[in-house]
């Protein structure tokens, strides 16, 4: 796809297979599992003093690793077993690999991973096809200690999602970039340790295949320069519709698109104008009828939802959407549109919890990538599924994963400052999904600086320090 910088590629099983293809026309499968299991075995010493160790083989090339790191570990001196849940095809790279180790082979059983200090987990890595039987669960749950190849067996590459059963590791090798699997929960919490490692491949072959997902990090976007001749309407001006029935969303949201660098931020209040008067002086509060705030040009950015009833964004969003206004939805446009995303049709930007998300789109059920991907298909919108990993969906097919926020943010209000953020990054004239992704990040920067018991609007204070960070980080190599 465009042009967005490779080192933050996240390739799906299914890529990472073409990766895979694509590279053995240049190094032999066999040499790239070679390169695999010495990584994992040099991990290992690293991870832990040298320990009785058994490598747990499946029959597919994740065994072959498996046998690869147990032949590694053997030479360096460590007591190393190898069980086979299932011997590799007579023929295969794995088989071929498999061949090399000749220590001892013994049950895939219970006791023999009890007996051991350590448990390499070779199972099955991006070639997970189905749930996971017995003996698999069982065999892992008796081991003390696990670092899972590729991926811990049982999760899901794709999707994150458990596969029958999974067993937390201590430490997960994979290799050449992330898997979608890694970043998303439940699988992101059963990684322990997690570390990617180079195998030889060129990241050149990320040319020959269209990757469509990425890590949220600086350089994935750049933020807007402050020109020396900036002055406020160049800088964006950023519009809230505003009710009376929760006056503190939108001002939370005013605030945050303040604090993110727009140059006018103002509330079209109607009749609840009085509640927001003895608020923020720099605020400043509109109480004309939309249509006349329409005719205002300059005002191209809205944010419509934060603090508004279902009925009241019935009153607005519609002619925003006929005003032709760049339009950032939001908490109440979700409940106007519960059952009927069509309703949000010329919206640029959603930012749904899962729980709202759920009430427009349905729940993401087992694919929350694809589902968001869909959803932001169908309204021809970006959106962003906030949560502990936020996706970050573009209509266009591009796809951020979100890691770089806390927990923390699980407290009232902190949407509405996103959607403040996000507000002022569009009405900067930041393209919808970078402008989307930027402010996720910039929001979790917020959140990570201000610590675990903040408050929303404490994420406000550190806005300023978060952009200094994400415009030192945008232009590392
Ligand atoms: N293809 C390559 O060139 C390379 C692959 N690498 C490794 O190879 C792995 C992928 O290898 P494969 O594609 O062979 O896949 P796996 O080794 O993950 O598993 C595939 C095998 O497991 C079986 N299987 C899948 N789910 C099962 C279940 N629930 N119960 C029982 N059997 C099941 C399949 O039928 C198949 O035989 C990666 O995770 C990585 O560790 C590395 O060696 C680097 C090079
Ligand atoms: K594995």
């Amino acid at each position: 796809m465009s042009g967005q910088p490779d080192r933050f590629a996240i390739l799906s099983p299914d890529e990472m297979g073409s990766i895979d293809h694509i590279a053995s026309r240049f190094i032999p499968v066999t040499t790239l599992m070679e390169n695999a299991g010495r990584a994992v075995a040099h991990t290992v010493r690293r991870f832990t003093k040298p320990c009785r160790v058994l490598v747990l083989c499946g029959p597919g090339n994740n065994g072959g690793d498996g046998y690869v790191a147990a032949r590694y570990l053997a030479d360096m001196g460590w007591p190393v077993a190898v069980a086979a849940l299932v011997e590799p095809r007579p023929g295969s790279d794995a088989a071929s690999v498999a061949a090399r180790f000749h220590g001892p082979h013994v049950p895939f059983a219970p006791e023999e991973a009890a007996r051991v200090d350590l448990v390499i987990d070779a199972v099955f890595g991006a070639g997970l096809s189905r749930d996971i039987q017995e003996p698999v669960p069982s065999v892992l749950a008796a081991a003390k200690r696990v670092v899972a190849i590729d991926m811990p067996s049982g999760i899901d590459g794709a999707t994150g999602q458990i596969r029958g059963y999974a067993r937390p590791a201590d430490l997960t090798v994979t290799f050449f970039r992330a898997k979608p699997g890694h970043l998303l929960l439940p699988g992101r919490q059963y990684l322990g340790q997690f570390e990617v490692r180079d195998i030889g491949i060129s990241a050149a072959t990320l040319k020959d295949v269209a990757v469509t997902t990425w890590r949220n990090e600086p350089g994935l976007w750049k933020l807007p320069v402050l020109g020396l001749e900036a002055h406020k309407y160049s800088r964006g001006v950023v519009s809230l519709c505003a009710g009376e029935a929760m006056p503190g969303a939108a001002r939370l949201a005013a605030t945050s698109a303040r604090r993110t660098g727009a140059g006018l931020v103002r509330i079209a209040a109607g009749k609840a104008a009085p509640a927001f008067r003895l608020g923020e002086p720099g605020l400043i509060i509109d109480e004309e009828p939309l249509a006349d705030l329409l005719k205002d040009h300059r005002r191209r950015t809205w944010i419509c939802g934060p603090g508004l009833l279902p009925e009241e964004v019935e009153q607005v969003f519609p002619r925003l959407v006929a005003a032709d206004r760049q339009i950032l939805a939001d908490a109440g446009a979700f409940s106007w549109a519960a059952g009927a995303p069509e309703r949000l049709r010329g919206a640029a930007v959603l930012t749904p919890h899962a729980g709202e998300f759920a009430r427009v789109f349905g729940a993401p059920e087992a694919d929350p990538p694809a589902a968001v991907r869909a959803a932001a298909k169908k309204v021809n919108a970006v959106v962003v599924l906030k949560g502990a990993t936020s996706i970050i969906a573009s209509p266009d097919g591009r796809m951020a994963l979100n890691i770089h926020a806390t927990s923390a943010l699980g407290t009232a209000g902190s949407g509405d400052t996103l959607t403040g953020v996000i507000g002022a990054l569009l009405a900067a004239g930041m393209e919808p999904w970078e402008a989307a992704c930027a402010g996720v990040w910039l929001h979790g920067e917020a959140a990570l600086q201000a610590g675990d018991w903040l408050i929303a609007e404490d994420l406000d204070m550190h806005l300023g320090a978060a952009r200094d960070r994400a415009t030192r980080l945008q232009f590392e190599k």
